[in-house]
């Protein structure tokens, strides 16, 4: 197609010119209102600029961004009468980055926001997908830097140690970039966390410290390259930044990983190469399609999960992470037993000449099916008893009703956020806000925390149950609930209707049937319950989730 494409280049370059006259024209009318609500795990593309070599060697572009989040793919082909025309495609994404476009604007629109939330003790995964050359390197690259320029200048609330170890994963061996690469190996540990065993992790304290860790791994990984006499990085990189507090005794550790995979080549791309080299090529194609899955599998098991009410589309998921030391690596990301929520953003990075558009619409391909369509559903009504139904209003009112005197100022605790965004702001975070308002102690801002908490697991309970009764029980600590109350299980906790309070319960959590009391000789059914107190230190638990 090479020498049909330098025969009729006049051609292609005219349509390609009047579909990129047609593409500016619909970029204009660009609905920001889908990025509203930014999902956990977004997916955009990133067409880079031609390079020079490409330039003088008269490409052309054939990826064009088409609107905000559409890219378009000109495929020359030959018509069967021997004439040229020109195959066009679309692929949709969340958002698309043409070549005037830079690391700056992707790190300002979304990355910012994953690192911030590493700093509040939140998990965030980047992965740069792409084609050997497509620009994986250097997106990932630039963005580590900004990352690394926003934790370690000092602006963002609070003192934090930063911990950080680079390491490259070539078919089933991981190497660790910082440590002349020496070979680590990774298990599983009895909590089912996956541990990097003889990794070295340092604790650089200066931007400069962190950049030049940086650039030490970058230097390692092109060592290896060189020494298999091969330009382009075939192994997966991967950057993780653990972020460590000191400030609160339970507080969760940030972590951040910034994966620069390997190149997916097409196996015709290899035929001219060693055997080693084609099966180096199938264990890359293998490790990317697991990848692939898991990130799939993964959301599907969040949709269940939000769609549970509806029993619609609860299913069992089998997220197979197993299958590859990559998705071993990033297992946290993908486990749906981790408590924490994995914000995810995938960059697929395409090359825009328009002799490369076979492998941009692969990559363009796989982008896509990473979005996992969300089904639409009706948004569940208002239920005081599920803080996932909260509007801000409501989380708003709640705070005020619920913090104690003088309340916590709902406006610090909850500017905008949703009763689902409450539920997902992580502990740290959450007493941080509550404590500017003046006169909150930590023990007050916990204990809020706490009883959100203990309202969304009961929901939980509640909307995966729908037959059981999170009802409340009179606070003679007995749950008097003929029939009803045999649903409830031991252990499970229950918020106290407003009129049921009394001496300030709120909260008790269901021991057991109470077969011994009058009440349930006289044949009615109750629990006894035990009160959980007002301060925060009065109990502990460990709740199922
Ligand atoms: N957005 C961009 N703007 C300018 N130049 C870019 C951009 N993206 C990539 N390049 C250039 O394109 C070339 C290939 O990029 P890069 O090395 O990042 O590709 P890669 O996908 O990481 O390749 P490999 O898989 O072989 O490592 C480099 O010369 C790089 O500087």
């Amino acid at each position: 197609m090479d020498s049909f494409y330098y025969e009729n280049k006049d051609y292609f370059d005219q349509r390609i010119q009047q579909v990129e006259s047609s593409s500016r024209a619909s970029q204009a009318i660009r609905n920001f209102e889908t990025l509203a609500e930014a999902p956990d795990t977004a997916v955009y593309a990133r067409i880079r600029p031609l390079t020079e070599r490409e330039i003088e060697e008269s490409h052309i572009r054939g990826v064009l961004p088409d609107s905000f989040n559409v890219a378009s793919v000109h495929e020359p082909r030959r018509k069967v009468n021997g004439k040229p025309d020109l195959n066009s495609s679309s692929f949709t994404v969340d958002e698309v980055y043409g070549p005037d476009k830079s690391t700056r604007d992707i790190y300002d629109d979304r990355v910012q926001e994953l690192t911030k939330w590493v700093w509040d003790g939140g998990m965030s995964l980047l992965l740069a997908y792409g084609r050997t050359g497509s620009g994986k390197t250097f997106t990932v690259t630039g963005l580590e830097k900004l990352v690394v320029e926003e934790l370690m200048d000092g602006k963002l609330a609070g003192v934090r140690e930063v911990h950080v170890c680079i390491f490259e994963v070539t078919g089933n061996n991981l190497y660790d970039l910082l440590n002349d690469r020496v070979q680590v190996s990774i298990m599983e540990d009895a909590f089912g966390s996956m541990q990097l065993v003889g990794i070295l992790e340092k604790n650089p304290t200066t931007s400069d410290e962190f950049l030049n860790l940086i650039e030490t791994a970058k230097a390692q990984r092109s060592v290896a390259s060189t020494a298999r006499n091969d330009e382009s990085s075939r192994s997966h990189s991967v950057c993780r930044v653990r972020i460590v507090t000191k400030e609160t005794t339970s507080s969760q550790e940030g972590s951040f990983l910034l994966v620069d995979l390997a190149g997916s080549e097409a196996s015709a791309d290899t035929q001219h190469h060693s055997r080693e080299r084609m099966a180096e090529t199938r264990e890359i194609n293998k490790s990317l399609t697991i990848l692939k899955d898991c990130i799939r599998a993964r959301a599907l098991w969040s949709i269940s999960q939000a769609d549970a009410a509806t029993q619609k589309h609860q299913k069992h998921v089998h997220i197979p992470f197993r299958s590859s030391k990559l998705t071993q690596v990033l297992k946290s990301a993908f486990d749906v037993k981790n408590t924490q929520t994995y914000k995810t953003l995938v960059i697929a990075c395409i090359a825009p000449s328009i002799l490369d558009v076979a492998h941009s619409k692969n990559t363009l391909r796989y982008a896509e099916t990473l979005k996992v369509p969300v089904p639409k559903s009706k948004p569940r009504p208002f239920d005081k008893r599920i803080p996932t139904t909260w509007t801000n209003d409501h989380v708003k009112e709640w705070v005020k009703k619920n913090s104690g005197k003088p309340p916590i100022n709902p406006l610090k605790l909850a500017p905008k956020e949703s009763g689902i965004e409450m539920c997902r702001l992580n502990e740290d975070e959450f007493c941080r806000r509550a404590l500017l308002t003046p006169g909150v102690e930590l023990e007050r801002a916990k204990l809020l925390y706490f009883k959100l908490w203990t309202l969304h697991i009961d929901s939980r309970a509640l909307l995966s149950r729908p037959q059981a009764i999170i009802e409340t029980g009179p606070t003679d600590t007995t749950l008097n609930r003929p029939q009803k109350a045999k649903t409830i299980k031991p252990g499970s906790f229950f918020q106290l209707d407003t009129e049921d309070i009394e001496d300030g319960i709120e909260i008790v959590m269901a021991m057991g049937p109470d077969i011994i009391s009058q009440k349930s000789k006289k044949g009615e059914f109750g629990y006894i319950c035990a009160v959980v107190g007002s301060s925060a230190t009065a109990f502990e638990s460990n709740m199922p989730i």
